[in-house]
């Protein structure tokens, strides 16, 4: 079975590259390898490979870029995801693919339900929810994961940024009126591997899955969490997690508007693989640790 890896080197393309392995032929492309900012040379691309599984893990992942970069950001999360539905109807193959918390405006109060009503806020959300339409309405064979605050010892994320600052400056500024939950690529790649292995068993059907770690905390809470979780770990001496003040959205202009309630409801999924999603906290100490039996070297 020949399983293709697209995004290898972005963050969670990293963690996939560990767990795919058992599936089978791994074939693995980063951007320069296979663009997804040229729809019309995927199909030929795919047919040249002939893969059996795809699994996306390239995305335009820039929230605040994409408002100004709409047409590429639809290129890449929209019409080359159709192109990747398109292959996997003609050939039967299953295509795994991810989308966001993104997609909801957050003006809900409870956790969302993968059928809860979608309404993006900005261009990314936009584009990203393009992307999952055209891969349900394709009919294709499908495991979409919805997923929230990405965070790993790989690439850019929130907690590198965090760290990053803590060194650099003596007072952080952080909005503590966005809600949702940080989950690490570890788990996110793990339970992706475990979901196609209960899909090929018949055990789970195709659909939308939201998949993301337990619990919740706004990113003060999160970078709060981080620099003191670095500060006991020795290699962040710096700043103090007290120095972290908690401001609102309001405060900290970004071009793109961003949800206030990112929690997903994770019970289908969980259920259906016997699975107990471990809480935030679990994951984001361990790539911590990560950092620092790496020297944290950003
Ligand atoms: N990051 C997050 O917080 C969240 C991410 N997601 C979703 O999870 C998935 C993985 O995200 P994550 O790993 O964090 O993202 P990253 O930004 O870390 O990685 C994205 C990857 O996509 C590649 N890529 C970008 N443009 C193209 C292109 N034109 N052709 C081929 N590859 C391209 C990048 O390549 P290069 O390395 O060259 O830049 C990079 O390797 C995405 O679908 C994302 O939307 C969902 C919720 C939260
Ligand atoms: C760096 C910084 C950010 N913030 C705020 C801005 C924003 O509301 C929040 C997060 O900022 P970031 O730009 O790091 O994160 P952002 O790019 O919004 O992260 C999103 O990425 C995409 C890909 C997703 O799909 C989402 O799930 C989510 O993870 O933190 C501060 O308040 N102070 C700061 O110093």
């Amino acid at each position: 079975m020949t399983v293709l890896l697209l995004g290898k080197n972005g963050q969670l393309g990293r963690g996939l590259q560990r767990t795919l392995l058992p599936f089978g032929n791994l074939v693995a492309f980063a951007r320069d390898e296979f663009d997804l900012d040229k729809p019309e040379a995927v199909a030929a691309r795919l047919d040249a490979v002939r893969p059996d599984i795809i699994v996306n893990a390239a995305a335009y992942t820039q929230v605040d870029l994409a408002e100004t970069n709409a047409d590429a950001a639809f290129r890449i999360n929209h019409h080359a995801v159709k192109a990747l539905a398109d292959y996997a109807v003609r050939s039967d193959a299953l295509l795994v693919h991810y989308s966001t918390d993104y997609v909801f405006d957050g003006r809900r109060d409870a956790p969302y339900r993968e059928n809860d009503e979608t309404h993006p806020l900005n261009v990314y959300g936009e584009s990203k929810r393009a992307g999952e339409l055209a891969i349900t309405e394709s009919g294709c064979r499908h495991l979409l994961f919805r997923t929230s605050w990405v965070v790993s010892a790989d690439g850019t994320n929130f907690v590198k940024t965090i760290l990053r600052l803590a060194r650099e400056r003596p007072n952080l500024r952080i909005v503590a009126d966005q809600f949702g939950a940080p989950t690490a690529v570890e788990l996110l790649a793990d339970v992706t591997a475990l979901a196609i292995a209960a899909h090929r068993r018949g055990e789970i059907a195709d659909g939308t899955f939201h998949l993301t770690a337990s619990g919740r905390t706004n990113w003060h809470g999160l970078a709060r969490h981080v620099v003191e979780k670095a500060v006991e770990r020795g290699f962040v001496s710096a700043a103090a997690p007290d120095d972290i003040e908690a401001i609102t959205t309001e405060e900290f202009p970004r071009p793109a508007e961003r949800p206030r309630n990112s929690s997903l409801n994770t019970d289908a999924l969980s259920s259906a693989l016997g699975l107990t999603l471990p809480e935030w906290t679990v994951h984001v100490d361990r790539v911590l640790d990560q950092l620092k039996e790496r020297g944290w070297a950003l």
